[in-house]
């Protein structure tokens, strides 16, 4: 079992104050990513959860046992840092056999215990070999295993890929996620790299400011973010922001005035919007080029062609940095005038205090489209 309660979570540094109550549930299992910007308290929660840090007040519940006061040895969790900090003058077996050394495990238990691991991480031709001898990426999972060995009911993982090269991490992401689905653990994973959160969580848990933003599986923080914070940092380019107001609110849903043109966003009504300023949310993956709903003109700063799509960097009237992702090689030049477009469906709706209206579109729906396109 590996069931993770934290009820109130706070943490102060001085009179610093950088974790703010967090409440979270995690399941036997699961696969949880903690994201957030730079210094949102990420990894003080994660070393308050391995107990290398105290909680300033709240519990930290592991399998129904309030843990706070137990030492980080006895809390049946392992954690794997950027860092891998291996033993150079030590194998890989011995480098993974350690933790289970200091136990005084049986040699012969030890060393099948190894093996077992070194298999799962593909590391079983390397047994004999010092870490200088190998790869990041392998040094990386000899630190992974080293983890793996103890048999924690909980992995903790701060940002473990960081210092891989990217074609690295990409490789490592699905071993990590081959490795979750083998050992059907419970892993928390902190991560900057969105690409990483998105495709290896269950659920996703964005921080800001030591609070939490929202909790969810990913696509749903991707098609129903539940305020401006989470839209703006889940999604790469960001979403891009507009300046709307409200002429209308009914059934149907929300009637902006955008970029002087009028739309009906098919999001929840709300009393009390009507003339109001709200903001209007887009993806740049759902930009057309000389099409939409809406359509306006911008003058494009700097365009990327990256093959697949072409992303495009311009100035809209709202004077905020916007940006475009077209498909393939869109017909676009810097400095020359394009008219792009966006239609109703694909906007996101926040009000005056930055909360978004909720989006009729059913998650169900979104992933079987999603899934057919993948396979056509
Ligand atoms: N030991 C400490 N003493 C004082 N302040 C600390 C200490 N550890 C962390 N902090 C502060 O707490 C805040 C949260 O730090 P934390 O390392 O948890 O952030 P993070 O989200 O993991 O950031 P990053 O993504 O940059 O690693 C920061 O403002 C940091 O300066």
């Amino acid at each position: 079992m590996g069931q993770l309660h934290l009820n109130k979570v706070t943490k102060s540094f001085g009179d610093i104050k950088v974790i703010k109550g967090v409440t979270l549930d995690i399941q036997d299992g699961e696969f949880v990513v903690f994201v957030g910007p730079s210094g949102c308290g990420k990894s003080t929660l994660l070393r308050i959860i391995a107990g290398l840090d105290d909680a300033t007040t709240g519990d930290i519940v592991i399998d129904g046992a309030k843990v706070n006061d137990l030492a980080p040895v006895n809390r049946g969790i392992a954690m794997v840092f950027q860092s891998y900090a291996l033993y150079p003058h030590m194998t890989v077996f011995e480098n993974i056999a350690f933790p289970l050394r200091v136990e005084k495990m049986p040699e012969a238990e030890l060393t099948a215990k190894v093996e077992a691991v070194a298999k799962v991480l593909q590391l079983d031709q390397r047994l004999q070999q010092k870490p200088g001898a190998l790869s990041g990426g392998q040094r990386q999972r000899v630190a992974i295993g080293r983890a793996i060995v103890r048999e924690p009911k909980i992995f903790l993982f701060d940002e473990p890929l960081s210092n891989l090269d990217a074609a690295l991490r990409a490789d490592m992401r699905i071993e990590l996620t081959k490795m979750h689905h083998d050992l059907a653990a419970t892993m928390i994973y902190v991560t900057h790299d969105q690409i990483e959160a998105m495709t290896m969580a269950d659920r996703i848990v964005v921080l800001n400011g030591g609070f939490v933003s929202q909790v969810g599986k990913p696509l749903e923080l991707y098609h129903k973010p539940q305020n401006k914070f989470v839209a703006g940092f889940i999604g790469n380019p960001k979403m891009n922001f507009l300046p709307a107001t409200c002429t209308a609110a009914g059934p149907d849903g929300v009637t902006v005035t955008c970029e002087g043109q009028t739309i009906m966003v098919p999001v929840e009504p709300r009393n009390g919007l009507i003339g109001k300023t709200l903001t209007l949310g887009i993806r740049p993956e759902h930009i057309h080029l000389g099409k939409g709903d809406i359509r306006f003109d911008v003058v494009p700063t700097v365009v990327e062609r990256l093959g697949v799509n072409t992303i495009v960097y311009a100035t809209a009237t709202g004077a905020e940095p916007f940006s475009a992702m077209l498909p393939g090689a869109a017909n676009v030049s810097v400095d020359t005038p394009s008219t792009i477009g966006f239609n109703a469906a694909d906007c996101h709706l926040f009000d005056g205090a930055d909360q978004a209206l909720e989006r009729r579109t059913d998650l169900h729906e979104i992933d079987m489209a999603q899934l057919a396109a993948q396979s056509a």
